[in-house]
Parts: C-alpha cells; sequence; structure tokens
C-alpha cells in the first residue's frame, strides 16, 4: 500500500495547510524521523488552538485529519498493539487498519471531479501510544437520551478491556457536571453485561453545567489519559473545549467523541446510532393513528414526532409505514389556508379516503406558530431553545379551521409518542452500530488519535476532526431524492412552486479550505438546485 508521504504512491505531494510540514500520520511508518517511528516535531510548533489539519495531495486529494498526542507532547513512547497477540485479530493481518487509509466524504464522481475530502479511517494500528495498565479511561453521557447509550458504554469497557487489557475504566456520573459534582462508577465487564438490554444510560445524562476548567481539573486530579463523551451536537462542541483546554495545559490525555442524536442531524456522518430504533417505534405510534383515524368517519390521525431542527425521524417513519398521507418537517415550509395549503389537502383526502394520517416533526410549522404564540425565547439548560407545542397547536388549528367551516365534521385524535422512542434499547442493528462506534474510538485513542469524533461515512468507520462535526446541522434536503420519494408516497402537496428552487450557479467547487458542510450524495440534481434560501432560512440554526 502507498503511504502518504511516500512519494511513489498515489497521492505524493502532500502539503499541510494547518500550519505543519510533516507526514500526516505519526503512525506512519515512511517520512517519520525517529528511531520507533514516531514522526517527532519542534517543540512549540503547535501551541495554543490547534489548528486544522489539512493534508492535500494530487487531483484534489485532502485529508482533514484529525489531531494525535505527539502534535504537542513529542517523543511519546509506542508500544505493540497488543491486539497482535490476539488470537481473534492476529492471525489475519488486514484486520489492523493501513496507518494511511483514508475514506473519500464524496463518492458520487465525475470524471474530472476532484478527488475531495477524506478523513482517517478508523481501526487497530500495529502501534499504539498506551501500555495497558497505564491507561485510565473514563465514560459520560451527555444531552438527551437515545436508544443505544448503554451499548456504546458497554462496548467501550468490554473493548478496553478484552482488546487491550485495561483494567481501569471510570463511569462519570449524570453528564458533565458530574465531573465536578458528582461520584464516580467503577466500569468493569461484569458489570454492562447486559446493560444494552435496557433503555436510557446507566450513566446518568443532563443539560448545562459544562465548566471547562472544572473537569480538566478533574480529570488531571484522577489522573485519566482517555476520555470517551457521547454525546449530540452540543455534547461535541463541549468535548472540543475540553480537548483544546487538555491540550494547552499540555496533557496526555486522548479526547474521543461518540456521537449521539436521535434527530439524526450530526454533519458528515451517514446516519447516527439510536435512529432506525426510534424510526421502528414510531410506527407502532402511526399504526395506532392509522387504525384509530380509519375507524370513523372523517378521522385524522396525527402523530408528533422528535426532530428540533431536522426532520429524518418523521421523513423516515413516513416512508418506513406507507398509512401517512402528510409529513410535515422543519425544513419544508407549510401554509395553512388558501389554495395548496394543509386544509385544503385535509378535505380533499377525507372525501378520497374517509380517513387521513398527518406526521409532524416537533420542530416543523415554528415559523407559523411565532406568528400566533408571542416567542417565549426560553432556553433548556444548555441554551437550546424550548420550542412551543406543534403538535397541539397543529390538532387545534384543524379543528378550528373545520368547525368554522361547517362543512364536514371531523374526528382528530392527536398522538405524542416523543419519549417514547427515545426511552428504549436499541434494536439489533443498532447494537450492531454501537458495538463499531465504541471499538473505533477504543482503538483511536490507544494509537494516540484526539480530538476526534468517530462515525461512519460512505458505511466506513472514520476519525473527524470536531469541527467538522459541529458546524451546524446536517437536515434533510428538500430538492433530494428522498424527498420527492416521500411525496410520491404521501401524495401530499410540496408547499413549493417552482419560483421558490433556484439554480444555484456555484462554480465547481475547490477542495476545501475551511470546514463545510456535507452536501447529499442523493441530489438528482447533483447539489445544482438549492431551495430557495429565504425559504429554507429557518433551518439553518444557531
Ligand atoms: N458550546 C458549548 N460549549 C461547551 N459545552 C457545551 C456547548 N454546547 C453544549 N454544551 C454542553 O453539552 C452538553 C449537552 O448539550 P445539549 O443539551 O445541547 O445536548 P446534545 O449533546 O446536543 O444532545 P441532544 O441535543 O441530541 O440531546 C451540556 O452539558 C451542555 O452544557
Ligand atoms: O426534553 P429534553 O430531554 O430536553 O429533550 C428534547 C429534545 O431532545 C431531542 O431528542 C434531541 O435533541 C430533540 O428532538 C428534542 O427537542
Ligand atoms: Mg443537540
Amino acid at each position: 500500500m502507498g503511504s502518504l508521504c511516500n512519494t511513489s504512491s498515489p497521492v505524493p505531494a502532500l502539503k499541510f495547510r494547518g500550519g505543519l510540514d510533516r507526514c500526516g500520520d505519526p503512525n506512519s511508518s515512511v517520512g517519520s524521523n525517529s528511531k520507533n517511528g514516531s514522526v517527532q516535531l519542534p517543540m512549540g510548533s503547535f501551541s495554543g488552538n490547534s489548528q486544522p489539519k489539512i493534508v492535500t495531495g494530487e487531483a484534489g486529494y485532502v485529508l482533514e485529519d484529525v489531531p494525535h498526542l505527539i502534535d504537542y507532547i513529542p517523543d511519546l513512547p509506542t508500544f505493540p498493539n497488543p491486539l497482535q497477540d490476539n488470537p481473534a485479530y492476529s492471525v489475519v493481518k488486514q484486520y489492523f487498519v493501513n496507518v494511511d487509509d483514508t475514506v473519500a466524504q464524496k463518492i458520487v464522481v465525475h470524471k474530472d471531479s476532484p478527488r475531495g475530502t477524506h478523513f482517517r479511517r478508523a481501526g487497530p494500528r500495529q502501534k499504539v501510544y498506551f501500555e495497558s495498565d497505564e491507561v485510565r479511561a473514563c465514560i459520560v453521557t451527555c444531552g438527551g437520551l437515545c436508544p443505544g447509550l448503554n451499548t456504546v458504554i458497554r462496548e467501550i469497557v468490554c473493548g478496553l478491556h478484552h482488546m487491550y487489557g485495561v483494567k481501569k475504566v471510570l463511569g462519570i456520573d449524570g453528564g458533565y457536571r458530574g465531573f465536578y459534582a458528582r461520584n464516580t462508577i467503577a466500569l468493569t465487564p461484569k458489570t454492562v453485561n447486559d446493560i444494552h438490554k435496557r433503555g436510557g444510560t446507566v450513566l446518568g445524562t443532563s443539560r448545562g453545567g459544562h465548566n471547562t476548567g472544572k473537569i480538566v481539573d478533574s480529570i488531571q486530579d484522577r489522573g485519566i489519559n482517555q476520555v470517551y463523551i457521547i454525546g449530540g451536537d452540543g455534547t461535541q462542541r463541549g468535548a472540543s473545549v475540553i480537548y483544546e483546554e487538555i491540550r494547552r495545559r499540555g496533557l496526555k490525555v486522548a479526547v474521543a467523541g461518540i456521537p449521539k442524536t436521535i434527530d439524526n442531524d450530526i454533519p458528515v456522518i451517514d446516519k447516527s446510532f439510536g435512529f432506525d430504533t426510534a424510526v421502528e417505534e414510531a410506527q407502532r405510534a402511526i399504526n395506532a393513528a392509522h387504525v384509530e383515524s380509519d375507524s370513523i368517519e372523517n378521522g385524522i390521525g396525527l402523530v408528533k414526532l422528535m426532530g428540533r431542527y431536522s426532520g429524518y425521524i418523521a421523513m423516515y417513519a413516513t416512508l418506513a409505514s406507507r398509512d401517512v398521507d402528510c409529513c410535515l418537517i422543519p425544513e419544508s415550509p407549510f401554509y395553512l389556508e388558501g389554495a395548496g395549503g394543509l386544509f385544503e389537502y385535509i378535505e380533499k383526502r377525507l372525501k378520497e379516503n374517509g380517513h387521513m394520517v398527518i406526521v409532524i416533526a416537533e420542530g416543523a410549522g415554528q415559523e407559523l406558530l411565532s406568528e400566533v404564540l408571542r416567542s417565549s425565547h426560553q432556553q433548556d439548560a444548555s441554551g437550546n431553545k424550548l420550542l412551543p407545542d406543534v403538535g397541539l397547536w397543529i390538532s387545534q388549528s384543524i379543528k378550528d379551521h373545520f368547525s368554522r367551516q361547517k362543512k364536514m365534521t371531523i374526528n382528530l385524535k392527536y398522538i405524542d409518542p416523543t419519549y417514547m422512542i427515545r426511552a428504549i434499547p436499541s434494536n439489533a442493528s443498532d447494537n450492531v452500530y454501537c458495538t463499531l462506534l465504541a471499538q473505533s474510538a477504543v482503538h483511536g485513542a490507544m494509537a494516540g488519535y484526539t480530538g476526534f469524533t468517530v462515525g461512519p461515512v460512505n458505511g466506513r468507520h472514520c476519525y473527524i476532526p470536531f469541527y467538522r462535526i459541529i458546524e451546524g446541522h446536517h437536515n434533510v434536503v428538500i430538492t433530494d431524492r428522498m424527498w420527492a420519494r416521500l411525496l410520491s408516497s404521501t401524495n401530499q402537496p410540496s408547499f413549493i412552486t417552482a419560483k421558490d428552487v433556484i439554480e444555484d450557479s456555484r462554480e465547481e467547487e475547490e477542495p476545501p479550505k475551511t470546514p463545510q458542510t456535507q452536501t447529499s450524495d442523493d441530489n438528482p440534481a447533483d447539489d445544482k438546485l438549492m431551495v430557495n434560501k429565504e425559504m429554507n432560512e429557518h433551518a439553518v440554526i444557531d
């Protein structure tokens, strides 16, 4: 296999944009300048806030690399990976990842497309930067619940123990504030053995309470040198500042983020864990709405699903069910009155079928609500805006409209399974996914990487720098074919007209110099179409 630093490799002319001029991977055996193969940096070459580590190669190849402990602590010794002596791993050489393997972010390409952004592939390396009995790991879960949290916790503990012989793993009780306000919990394979069968998180969670200085003091005082942080966008922002502070203090502590969000709104990664389970559980609510509405004249079953900024749960639950006549999400503005509006569609559907099912994401229609309700500016402890209940509002609006109109008597049943879809254990496929995330995080930390979030990109697990994960929300793109599939499955109006969709006149993109948000690979118009910015403005959050 070619090396990133090997001039005979397919990507010979590599340059760092992050202020470094060296090989991309300190584990790489080619281009290194020390006896044990690790790359040594001049002292102080990377002080203060870290810079993105960007490596460029031929034909528009870009590697958005993750930090490594030796970026700021040169001369760290390396050790052979204990997996080399593990019967499960030692036989087949390919079980170890080639240190120069990277994964392409964009896989739909044209003949002349630049190779584009890549991320470092996750997995076990031949060399590690921690000895087994030196490791003191901790795990923390933050933000809202999500199916699979316990599986990730279990697999980090078991992965560290069984693959790397690490015996000391602490659970931080109750989210970030637990670092300095609560006791820790000793985690062993025995104590976590059955936890994947339970919903929630055995460690507890919280919003707010992120005091970076106190958290890093606690990490330092307890002698922790690997920190596994499981949580959503807010949590990963918190992880990023913890990493920066650890780096500023020059500590040999690896910080690994595991992305969690039921809403599936984290950029770059294919999908977040727990999402499949939530979509599956949402089917039960949709089925109930269908049975109720089908059993009564002009029945309307209305189901509200989670999705503060992003309508993925609503969209996938709708596509999976086939009983839904209308799906409303934050990314697709809609209107109630007049031609092409929701009320007109409901009337038509009831006349045709005698019943209908509507699915609405919690963040949908917020601009309509703010016209009738005075916006409260209330926030949760983490600073997330608290949204008024769109389900109650739309139920009442539909009832008021049909009672005013007196043409038709409707029977509306409102079902709100919000917390039911996230307080359950993960399903089989999420359990496997959580295992891969946890093991990839463990391999990354043991190999000395830090300041990264782990996740699949086009099906391959990668180490992704924090700045890419926290740069915005991953939203449903309504010019993607997936939204067209939904529209054709429900037959609902699109609520947009051709004039709302404008040609995107952007030139072919340069390889990214600064972080950018992922675009879908499934866009039939190959990213040439975008929804009129004003229409979709509310989808750009924070
Ligand atoms: N910018 C930030 N800097 C430091 N910490 C943050 C930041 N944003 C959020 N946090 C902390 O991260 C934790 C979780 O944040 P939040 O409540 O927003 O949930 P989340 O991780 O986004 O998960 P989800 O939204 O999926 O439930 C909280 O303890 C919060 O204080
Ligand atoms: O009521 P809580 O615990 O703050 O969680 C609600 C929020 O959590 C999420 O599931 C994830 O952020 C959102 O969809 C929802 O708005
Ligand atoms: Mg969040």
